[in-house]
């Protein structure tokens, strides 16, 4: 089969690719290699990665230019395509809104147009957990409302699912939306927790801590993330559809911090924070939906993810 992986040089993206690209799929992905959070130069490393296979090709490029995606999705014939490219990270969208709205709606919007032009139906959305806010009851289902985001990023996200609701009805789009729970592991974005706190705590320098370490997230490793993203692709079909994708169980920040001194044989330095604009205070999913209809089953406890996360460390340094 032939994809597009938009974002397909990100953390995420780039698992993605390298999952169906080893079986036996093409994989065209397309990504403007922005350095906003983080430097380029982890991109172009991860692309690097993904041009040893001969069935992977990739389009300096952004979704914003809809005819040049529209061409391509022709010219390489491509069948479904999964959008991930984004501008990531709830406390960076309270500084800037607007470079949010830009990328994930109106960027989103220009995904859409460009395969109604082409004639392409099949798309998998890379949601957000933090479309439900701060909700009055966890753990969270697909069916509760997501009507209270309560950051700049969390409203793209969930702005971006009803404008691919609003494809589906029109133009009778296949869309799988996925809500991915705080996604961690290899080539994780350099700001998020679990990479940061690993790193400063190997270089015995301070963590810093937002709020009380009482805030609980949903973590997933990112082979989860990528088994929801393979079994949303194999199991599309008519329709739109939005699942949870999660890990098995949620944990509060403290916990997880014990989790990386016992694995990395340190102690932490933390420096207490005020709790950040815009972070939802407990993530957790309920899967059950995904598990029914998609046969998604998380695999890999938290303990096992932040193990394979300092093996991958050992190799890359
Ligand atoms: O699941 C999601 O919807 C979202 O998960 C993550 O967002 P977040 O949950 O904030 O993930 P982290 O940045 O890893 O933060 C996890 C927790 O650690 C805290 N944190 C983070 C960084 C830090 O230096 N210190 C710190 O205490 C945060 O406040 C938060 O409570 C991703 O960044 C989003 O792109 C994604 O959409």
């Amino acid at each position: 089969m032939v994809v597009l992986i938009t974002g397909g040089a990100g953390f995420i993206g780039s698992h993605l690719a390298e999952r169906l690209l080893r079986q036996g799929n093409t994989v065209v992905c397309v990504d403007n290699l922005d350095d906003y959070l983080y430097s380029p130069a982890l991109k172009r490393a991860n692309i690097e990665l993904l041009s040893e296979y001969p069935a992977f090709t990739f389009i300096e490029g952004d979704i914003r230019n809809q005819e040049a995606l529209r061409q391509l999705l022709l010219d390489r014939g491509c069948e479904a395509v999964f959008h991930l490219a984004a501008y990531a990270g709830v406390r960076a969208s309270v500084q800037e809104p607007e470079k949010f709205m830009e990328v994930n709606i109106n960027g989103t919007l220009s995904v859409l147009e460009a395969m109604r032009e082409a004639g392409l139906r099949t798309l998998i959305f890379a949601s957000s957990s933090s479309v439900y806010g701060n909700a009055a009851h966890v753990p969270f289902k697909e069916t509760d409302a997501a009507d209270q985001p309560i950051s700049p990023y969390a409203a793209s996200k969930r702005a971006a699912e009803l404008l691919a609701y609003s494809y589906y009805s029109l133009y009778g789009f296949q869309i799988t939306c996925l809500r991915l729970f705080t996604v961690y592991g290899p080539r994780q974005r350099p700001e998020m927790a679990i990479r940061k706190f690993i790193h400063r705590i190997l270089e015995e320098e301070p963590i810093e801590l937002y709020g009380n370490g009482l805030t609980f997230r949903n973590y997933t490793y990112v082979a989860d993330a990528v088994q929801g993203l393979m079994k949303a692709l194999e199991h599309s079909g008519e329709g739109f559809r939005v699942y949870n994708i999660g890990g098995a169980k949620s944990i509060c920040l403290k916990e997880v911090i014990e989790v990386i001194e016992q694995i990395t044989n340190k102690k932490s330095k933390i420096i207490y924070r005020p709790e950040q604009a815009g972070d939802v205070r407990h993530t957790a999913a309920d899967i059950s939906k995904a598990k029914k209809e998609l046969e998604y089953v998380p695999e890999v406890t938290l303990e096992e993810g932040i193990q394979r996360y300092m093996k991958w460390l050992t190799v890359v340094c």
